[in-house]
């Protein structure tokens, strides 16, 4: 799928992975609308987008996107505002081993709230033109990352849905690629929450053996990521495909046996 001209929805897209995805959407003369609910970094990311890729290109709506009634507002307002929808990145993602139900309705429920939605908008199902879906997991989805329970279920979660979603819309004929993404360690924000207790809970005890770890596999860039994404958004045959990005290997895939039925 060429990007120039399409429309994009991410999530949690003002700082951190999604605001350099959002950056390389524009770079690539997308239209593009963030989805998020800090007002501040959305508004102040946009005023920045809009002085580099002129106005009219981005739209900032602040939403939770737990609130299942905003963000399918959230959606309509771009299908109004862009006139079609295209590509859809359901990024936002929290750490909170202390508050773990949010964390499980963050990173989970609402990627799927996200998906369906996107569906609603995209699918050859509702007499729509197709697109491009990509879900944001973690390689803690792999590597089982130690000390940090819920959020490393939340992001399997994340790609078995995503498969799982992926194979009905080829049986189902949606026109739409299902994607997820896993990368390891990046410089963001996120980050920074293994040193907090009102992050890490109990497990905030460990937190040298997370600095270890990040010591150990390496720190990504955000502006990597959206290389990737961009892999996935613009290669037509890369449905249901998982990407992983660390930095021993770069961007490379999942591999998994092929289903038996
Ligand atoms: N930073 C890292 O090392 C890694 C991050 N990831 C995943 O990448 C995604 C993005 O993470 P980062 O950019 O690192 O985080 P970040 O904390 O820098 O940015 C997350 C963005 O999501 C927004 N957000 C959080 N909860 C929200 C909600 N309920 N509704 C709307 N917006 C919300 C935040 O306001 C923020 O703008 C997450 O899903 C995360 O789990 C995956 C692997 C590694
Ligand atoms: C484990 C500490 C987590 C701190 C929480 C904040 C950020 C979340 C980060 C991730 O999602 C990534 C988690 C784990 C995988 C990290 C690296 C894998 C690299 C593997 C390799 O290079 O082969």
């Amino acid at each position: 799928m060429a990007v120039n001209g399409k429309v994009a929805l991410v999530t949690g897209g003002a700082q951190g992975i999604g605001r350099a995805v959002v950056r390389t959407l524009l770079q690539n003369s997308a239209k593009v609308t963030v989805v998020d609910m800090n007002k501040d970094s959305g508004e102040g990311s946009k005023t920045e987008l809009d002085k580099e890729f002129g106005e009219g290109n981005l739209a900032f709506i602040q939403c939770d996107v737990r609130d299942g009634a905003a963000l399918r507002d959230a959606f309509q307002k771009t299908v109004d505002k862009f006139g079609h929808l295209d590509i859809v990145i359901n990024n936002a993602g929290i750490n909170n081993e202390k508050n773990w139900e949010k964390m499980i309705e963050v990173n989970l429920t609402s990627v799927i709230k996200g998906t369906y939605l996107a569906l609603e908008h995209m699918s050859k199902e509702h007499g729509k033109q197709g697109g491009t879906i990509i879900n944001v997991s973690s390689m803690a989805a792999f590597l089982h990352s130690p000390h940090q329970p819920v959020y490393t279920a939340t992001k399997h979660g994340v790609i078995g849905f995503t498969r799982v979603m992926a194979d009905a819309s080829i049986r189902g004929d949606y026109g739409v690629r299902i994607n997820a993404l896993c990368p390891g360690f990046v410089d963001t924000p996120l980050l920074q929450s293994v040193e907090l207790e009102d992050n890490m809970g109990k497990f905030v005890k460990f937190k040298d053996d997370f600095k270890h770890s990040m010591n150990k596999f390496g720190v990504l860039q955000p502006s990597f990521i959206a290389e990737g994404m961009m892999r996935l958004v613009t290669d037509s045959g890369l449905n249901g495909a998982v990407m992983k990005i660390t930095c021993s290997k770069g961007i490379h895939f999942h591999t998994y046996e092929p289903m038996s039925v």
